[in-house]
């Protein structure tokens, strides 16, 4: 049951979609009867989204996203609709189900060089899609242009036309459009930026492609949806007791850093952790404790301190980073949480602390996930991009990565799940299953928001969920605790909207 939930949640590669294409058409359902589907789903979001566009520009490229055009075209026309249909190359140069596609389409048809967008009230974009192979240049990319620069509104088939299905990138440059339909599921550069603020809208249609053959095809990248996680996540039983929720620890910074710390505390304990405790150095002892009321206090003022404390293997999670300082001493308790057996949320400071040496915390991490025995990666790194550089600069730089490529190489390489956060946050595990994150508002984009999504993390560690499900559980639940927020948000709200977060989570599916 879950596992076929969480495969609604699939994002495609190019490969995978081919091959669920494949198999379908294999088991008797002719490649143009998916066509013809895609066309019908085009359409019908066509007349839903825009009842007062008459006059329709369809732009059809030389593949089956043209053959998609065509075919949308002749159905738009039998609806009434002013359709006018515009090729990059003649009809009778299109094989196979385009062929098809334009023979049976006998409204007018022109070469892209007569089209105009100030002509028309809607304009569908079926210029490329999946076969999107190099940069769009000259002619293709001048019409892009000047389409973007029209107030026209643009219904793209598939994908916008320039936007990699597989990373999001803008080849050359790219369709922006209001509404985009995709067909059987989402491909990851429809959530992954640029792609998806090309993309508009984005509606999946299932044209008929076997849901089945995703069975054979095991995707392993999913849009991070409660499908993939709710089954393991951890949530206060009717006996429990608070110690069955875990013990999370978050450490403190100095003094004058006292606040990242708190935020990431109280959020851990508003997510679910049964206790949470900061460790403060000496001198912040203070300001700490006039701050904190259900967050318990413990003073940790060197790593003899440290370990006499971790010797109480009750303290099962911990977030080391936020406001904590970049250093010797970030790294050196790092090591000693993860050799004592503890999981670590490493976030903000904690990890620029590695920056000179990011091998040492990646065989900390190694060693910690070989000693627990159940593989299961015993570090959880939350890096912006700029954090992310720090620890692996060459991925970082690599030419050709997604974000999503870049995630999965450094989860791999870390033995940690790994956090890339943005808008598009990306989740992955060093097995190679990621998400690709789409909760959230741009007013997350605020000063230590990503403080308190460390301490969200920590809270499903404490309670012993899976690390990639931790993670991905707490990203999701720290965009929906914005969006319950809406304007005007500052990180010290988001706790407060968990409540409402989880409301929701039990009273919906997935
Ligand atoms: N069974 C299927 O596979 C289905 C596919 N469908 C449609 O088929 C599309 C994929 O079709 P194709 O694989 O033919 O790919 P496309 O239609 O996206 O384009 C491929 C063609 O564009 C050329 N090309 C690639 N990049 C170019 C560039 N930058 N400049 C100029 N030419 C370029 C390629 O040489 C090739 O001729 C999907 O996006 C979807 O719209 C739908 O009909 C539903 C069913
Ligand atoms: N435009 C945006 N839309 C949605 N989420 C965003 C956006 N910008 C940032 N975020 C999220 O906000 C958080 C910011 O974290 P981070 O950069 O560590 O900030 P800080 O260090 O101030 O806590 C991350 O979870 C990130 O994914
Ligand atoms: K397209």
């Amino acid at each position: 049951m879950a596992q076929n939930q969480a495969m609604d949640a699939a994002l495609l590669t190019l490969a995978e979609m081919g091959e669920a294409d494949r198999l379908t058409i294999a088991a008797g359902t002719p490649g143009i009867v998916l066509m013809e589907r895609a066309a019908e789903a085009i359409a019908e979001t066509v007349l839903a989204r825009y009842p007062g566009a008459e006059r329709v520009a369809c732009l059809a490229g030389p593949g089956n996203n043209g053959g998609d055009a065509y075919a949308a075209a002749a159905i738009l026309l039998r609806a009434g609709r002013e359709v006018r249909l515009f090729h990059l190359v003649p009809p009778e140069k299109l094989q196979g189900d385009a062929a098809n596609a334009a023979a049976a389409y006998d409204g007018p048809a022109e070469p892209l060089a007569a089209f105009d967008a100030q002509s028309f009230d809607l304009v569908i974009d079926g210029l490329f899609g999946a076969g999107l192979a190099r940069p769009l240049e000259g002619e293709v990319a001048e019409l892009v242009e000047r389409l973007n620069a029209a107030a026209t509104p643009v219904v793209a088939i598939d994908l916008p036309s320039g936007i990699s299905g597989a990373s999001g990138a803008v080849l050359g440059t790219a369709v922006e459009a209001e509404a985009t339909v995709t067909f059987f599921r989402r491909k990851p550069g429809h959530l992954l930026e640029p792609g998806r603020s090309h993309c508009g809208a984005v509606a999946v249609s299932d044209i008929g492609v076997l849901s089945t053959a995703l069975e054979t095809i095991a995707p392993k990248c999913f849009e991070n949806r409660p499908a993939l996680w709710r089954h393991r996540l951890a949530v206060p039983s009717d006996a429990g007791h608070k110690y069955d929720r875990g013990h999370a620890v978050v450490f403190s910074g100095p003094a004058s850093r006292t606040g990242a710390a708190r935020l990431a505390a109280t959020a851990a304990l508003r997510a679910g952790a049964g206790l949470v405790t900061m460790f403060s150095p000496a001198g912040a002892v203070l300001v700490n404790a006039a701050h904190l009321t259900a967050v318990m206090l413990k003073r940790c003022e060197d790593t003899d301190e440290l370990a006499s404390h971790l010797g109480d293997t009750r303290l099962n999670a911990f977030v080391l980073g936020p406001g904590f300082g970049a250093g010797e001493t970030a790294r050196a308790y790092a090591e000693a949480v993860l050799a004592a057996g503890g999981r670590l949320v490493l976030d903000a400071d904690g990890i620029s602390s590695f920056k000179d040496d990011p091998e040492a915390l990646f065989a900390a991490a190694r060693a910690a996930s070989e000693a627990r025995g159940d593989s299961e990666p015993a570090l959880v790194l939350t890096p912006h991009s700029g954090e992310f550089k720090r620890l692996f600069p060459d991925i970082a730089s690599a030419e050709g990565l997604s974000k999503l490529d870049q995630a999965r190489l450094a989860a791999e390489r870390a033995c940690a799940v790994v956090v890339l956060k943005g808008r598009d946050t990306v989740i992955a595990a060093p097995d190679g299953r990621a998400a690709i994150n789409a909760t959230g508002t741009p007013w997350l984009a605020t000063a230590g928001s990503g403080d308190v999504l460390s301490g969200i993390v920590a809270a499903q560690l404490a309670q012993g969920t899976p690390s990639f499900e931790a993670a991905a559980a707490a990203v999701w639940m720290h965009g929906k605790a914005a969006e319950a927020f809406g304007a005007g948000l500052i990180a010290e709200d988001l706790p407060g909207m968990l409540p409402k977060v989880f409301a929701g989570l039990e009273a919906t599916g997935p």
